[in-house]
């Protein structure tokens, strides 16, 4: 009896300290929930649609995200708010509004973010995702060394045009037979061009990649004197501050290999996806493609490759690679920012920390500036003379805005405009079954797999 009784007051109690603990569980992790709730109500934050404790707005279609996105603003208008799990964030559906926001200092910052900061320790300190003063001394010093060695330079545009030859080298050796180009896209091109940048060299055609990487990073050990490359900038700046006795700062080895990784991510994964579309579109729009082939041979003919330099010259050209990108908007939310103080915008106070998502997808498919978005038509772009419109192009930024945009962006649009349009020089593109333009989001929006057939013009 008395061993019953022990029983049931141990379960009640067990039972009990669940339901506290459950509870205050649930208090601390819907505190934020309810506080955004009470502002929405009051008017002090932007409309959006529901969302519950914990779970956060759980009406997204998660396949398609982007169509939900332009739905909401649709519904509630350029700014509004949602939740992503207990995230609070405000979608800005407009690039004007984006233009002004990430102009502020106070929208520069980079949430924290979620499992991405588990399964990579320190994405926090580097440039892509980092905060504060290790973001604006490595974005800077990224910047300088990479103008340095690259950017613009006579040397890096030569090597944008040798890389190009060498995705002409493989797809000849195709001889018009079926082929996924993804991997070819991921291998060379753009990846060769940031790996220059950072570890002069790159990847060897024959795939000697790794080793010589490993070889380069040894010979810049030697070679402090002469920096050739981003990674021989960063070595170098090492050694002047170790020379000086100083404290190296954040210059250490742990910076160097999460910029590096950063940039290296960045600057090839988006540019060899965008190419992928690019065949994409030209298989699906073979009347584009034509035109395309017109312009190259009338300006630049098959004597010799096309260069950056071009590009002012070849303005079809140009307009279909801009119309590729409003029309795939394949970063659809660019990268999220977040507010590092509380800050009035508007009718609204949005609060410290809050999430913001500049909704591109949306801007790009707006009706009012572009009368009929769903259509691809390049020639949108194109004035009465043949020029590029640059009013109606400047409203295409998939590189975002403000002082926190896309650090590459010069590179890949180099890289691009020379890779697209040497590939359209030397072939013709088809496929056995034309590709879909339904896209998967990974996590930007790729093109489903397709075979490219390449014939010689
Ligand atoms: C088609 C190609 C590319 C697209 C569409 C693209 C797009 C973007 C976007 C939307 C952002 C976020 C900007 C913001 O937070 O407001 C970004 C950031 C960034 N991109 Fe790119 N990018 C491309 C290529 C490259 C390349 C070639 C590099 C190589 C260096 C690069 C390096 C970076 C870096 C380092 C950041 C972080 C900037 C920061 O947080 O300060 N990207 N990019």
């Amino acid at each position: 009896m008395a061993c019953d009784f022990f029983l049931s007051f141990t379960w009640t109690n067990c039972a009990l300290s669940f339901v506290v603990v459950a509870g205050a569980l649930f208090f601390k992790w819907s505190r934020k929930y309810f506080l955004r709730m009470i502002d929405r109500r009051l008017g002090r934050i932007p409309p959006g649609p529901r969302a519950f404790p914990i779970l956060g707005t759980i009406d997204i279609d998660t396949k398609q995200p982007q169509v939900t996105f332009r739905k909401w603003v649709a519904e509630y208008g350029d700014v509004f708010s949602f939740f992503l799990g207990s995230r609070f964030c405000i979608g800005v559906g407009d690039l004007a509004l984006v233009r002004t926001l990430f102009r502020d200092n106070r929208f520069l910052g980079r949430p924290n973010q979620g499992i991405f900061g588990h399964l990579d320790g320190d994405v926090t300190e580097g440039i892509l995702f980092g905060n504060g003063e290790i973001w604006k001394e490595h974005r800077r010093f990224a910047l300088s060394a990479l103008r340095d060695f690259g950017f613009g330079k006579a040397s890096s545009l030569e090597k944008i045009q040798k890389e190009a030859a060498y995705l002409v080298e493989v797809l000849k050796e195709q001889d018009g037979a079926p082929y996924d180009p993804t991997m070819l896209f991921a291998s060379v091109g753009s990846r060769n061009v940031i790996s220059d940048l950072l570890f002069s060299g790159g990847f060897a055609p024959t795939d000697q990649r790794f080793i010589q990487f490993i070889e380069n990073v040894k010979e810049n050990l030697r070679e402090l004197a002469g920096p050739r490359d981003y990674i021989d900038a960063f070595f170098l700046t090492q050694h002047e501050r170790k020379t000086a006795g100083e404290s190296l700062g954040t210059f250490t080895d742990k910076q160097l290999v999460r910029n590096v990784s950063d940039l290296f991510v960045a600057g090839y994964e988006t540019t060899s996806t965008f190419l992928r579309w690019c065949m994409v579109y030209m298989i699906r729009n073979p009347e584009v493609q034509v035109k395309v082939q017109a312009e190259i041979d009338t300006v630049i003919g098959r004597a010799r490759n096309p260069a950056p330099a071009d590009k002012s010259s070849l303005p079809y050209t140009d307009a279909v690679t801009i119309e590729i990108h409003r029309i795939t908007s394949f970063v659809p939310f660019g990268i999220s920012h977040c507010t590092t103080e509380e800050v009035k915008f508007e009718q609204y106070t949005i609060p410290k920390g809050t999430e913001i998502w500049p909704v591109q997808c949306n801007h790009f498919m707006n009706p009012k500036i572009w009368g009929d978005p769903e259509t691809f038509r390049p020639e949108r772009f194109i004035g009465k003379s043949g020029e590029l419109l640059h009013s109606l192009a400047d409203e295409v930024q998939p590189f975002s805005v403000g002082r926190r945009a896309c650090l590459g962006e010069s590179l890949a649009r180099n890289e691009i405009f020379t890779f697209f349009s040497t590939i359209l020089q030397n072939f013709t593109l088809t496929s056995e079954v034309v590709p879909s333009a339904e896209a998967r989001i990974s996590p930007v929006l790729t093109p489903p797999t397709f075979r490219l057939i390449a014939r010689c013009r």
